[in-house]
């Protein structure tokens, strides 16, 4: 690796510099040149697009959003204003909730990030970090995956919508309907929501309180560890402290590693004669401080322990009665060689990653916002402990009230917009063309304030989503898991993940806010409560 690093460096630095900045300054003039009137003529003269601000912070964005819907001026579709020059790119943000959903069930507009290239740069970078000596060295030799291969696919979060893509869909729901069917899935809820209350007593009771997010992570990982291969952890177990800090390792590094990706598919790969290279992967090896590259090194350290869980699961493996998501995907290996040891490890580190700072953010904002409305938290009890004295298997049907306000609190603070969808072809949606290779990132946020949808939207009202009849009514515009083909694969794990936590949380605990408020982090794409929080859980006499 340092003999390639010092190659790049000789071929930058020992050519004739003059002649390279020649040739930077041409080649960026000619884009120039060809691209300016090329967008002018497609965006404002042909098919007019508006362009608004979008700051790269959510808090800023949020207030920006917040602004535009109370004027009424924000539109349904923009190209957003993100850095200068950033809107001479096929990027479009879509507020509305209608053409979300039309445009998110179209195949063509429910892809990831994916071409050739991206597979030829994740490829090169795996080659040179000797990556494929890790499963060689933990899973049996005559294992199914060291003969498939790596796989082209980085896991289930990644690629096109294609048949691998369904599949993927498919053993996933699978694997719900048979954790469902034993009832194995509440067992996993449970005893994770029970860790989370033990360890909210142990650090949350004392006056100086707590970040409760930490708690609610570790109550996630652990229902996904449950779901994808069986296996419940105490939170204090050495093993699960490691998957903690692997996970923690990815979301330091995954939003650069992405606009890497974003990179390598608008820039032409660098032919040396030799080998063809991505720049954004010249520029990691140039730059070793890059986040980048703290996400490149905890992959094959991430995967090695899901390479052990592999090993583990074989022994056991039933080909004919699967026990859970890893089962179904050994299951599909040993028929298709399509399944690749790499593409596996993503899938199963994409489920961990989706369901951890989601799930954990979600969780911190219902705790403050309950903090802060105690005569909510004292309904929300009451209800709880009425559902309970009917079964003591708490039944969301006689929780109206319960899941309004965990609805509500939703709403109000979104976490995340969706991830950005690419489209394959150019695609109509109610009169706008979506052109072939752009990215559209569809604005949560802005369908859950909008005035038009819920009235009065930056007030938090915990009964918004009961009827005259004092039914529990959901409204899919509160849309925090995004809609169609490509929303979130845990989304009923989660709603289940969160009712669990929530009641557990307020039957054994009144919440207290001693520090922190309602404001924003700034923070790339999360939209999360600063890191100043500290909330006391006080237990509730028995
Ligand atoms: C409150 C909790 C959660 C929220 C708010 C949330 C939200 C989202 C959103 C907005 C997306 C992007 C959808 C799109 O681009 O259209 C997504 C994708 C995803 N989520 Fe979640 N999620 C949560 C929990 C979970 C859990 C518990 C898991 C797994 C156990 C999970 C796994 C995933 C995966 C794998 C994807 C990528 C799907 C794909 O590309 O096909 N999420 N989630």
């Amino acid at each position: 690796m340092d003999n390639l690093r010092e190659k790049l460096l000789f071929f930058i630095f020992e050519r004739d510099r003059k002649k390279l900045v020649y040739e930077v300054g041409a080649v960026a003039g000619l884009y120039a040149v060809c691209k300016v009137p090329h967008f002018i003529l497609k965006y404002t003269l042909l098919h007019p697009i508006p362009t608004y601000d979008f700051p790269q912070t959510r808090d800023e964005n949020f207030k920006v959003l917040q602004k535009g819907l109370d004027e009424g001026k924000l539109p349904r579709i923009f190209r957003p204003r993100l850095f200068p020059g950033s809107t001479f790119s096929d990027m479009f943000i879509i507020t509305d909730f209608e053409i979300m959903k039309e445009a998110f069930a179209k195949r063509e507009i429910s892809n990831r990030q994916f071409s050739e290239k991206v597979v030829l740069c994740i490829k090169d970078t795996l080659r040179r970090r000797n990556y494929h000596s890790v499963p060689r060295s933990i899973l049996d030799e005559n294992d199914q995956l060291l003969k498939n291969g790596a796989g082209d696919l980085a896991g289930t979060a990644e690629g096109p919508y294609d048949h691998f893509h369904k599949k993927f869909r498919a053993q996933w729901h699978d694997t719900m309907k048979r954790l469902v069917g034993k009832n194995r899935i509440t067992e996993i809820i449970q005893s994770s929501a029970e860790n989370a209350c033990i360890q909210l007593k142990r650090l949350g009771s004392s006056p100086s309180g707590m970040d409760p997010r930490r708690v609610f992570m570790n109550g996630s990982i652990n229902v996904t560890s449950g779901f994808a291969y069986g296996k419940n952890y105490d939170f204090e177990d050495p093993e699960f402290k490691q998957i903690a800090e692997y996970i923690d390792s990815y979301f330091v590094g995954i939003f650069h590693y992405n606009m890497k990706a974003v990179c390598d598919n608008m820039v032409p790969l660098w032919d040396t004669n030799r080998e063809k290279l991505s720049h954004s992967n010249l520029y990691c090896e140039l730059w070793r401080k890059t986040p980048v590259r703290h996400m490149e090194d905890a992959i094959p350290l991430f995967h090695a322990y899901v390479f052990k869980m592999i090993k583990e699961q074989r022994k056991l493996l039933d080909p004919a009665n699967p026990r859970n998501f890893l089962d179904t995907l050994l299951i599909d290996a040993s028929n298709d060689p399509e399944w690749g040891y790499f593409t596996i490890a993503c899938t199963i580190v994409a489920i961990f990653l989706g369901a951890s700072d989601t799930l954990a953010n979600t969780m911190t904002w219902l705790s403050m916002v309950l903090a802060d409305h105690p005569e909510v938290q004292k309904k929300m009890f009451e209800e709880i402990k009425a559902a309970r004295s009917i079964d003591t298997d708490l039944k969301k049907e006689n929780c109206p009230l319960t899941r309004s306000i965990l609805l509500e609190s939703r709403r109000l603070n979104p976490v995340t917009d969706t991830l950005i969808h690419i489209v394959s072809e150019d695609t109509k949606v109610k009169g706008f063309t979506f052109p072939k290779n752009s990215q559209i990132l569809g604005s949560l946020t802005a369908v859950m304030h909008d005035p038009k949808n819920f009235p009065e939207p930056s007030k938090f009202i915990p009964d918004r989503f009961i009827d005259e009849n004092g039914e529990f009514v959901n409204n899919p515009k509160v849309c925090g898991f995004s809609v169609g083909l490509r929303n979130c694969i845990g989304k009923s794990l989660a709603i289940e993940e969160y009712f669990a936590f929530a009641t557990s949380m307020v039957e054994n605990f009144e919440i207290k806010r001693l520090a922190g408020n309602m404001d924003i982090e700034a923070h790339p794409f999360l939209r999360i409560p600063k890191d100043d929080v500290r909330l006391q859980f006080i237990p509730r006499k028995k």
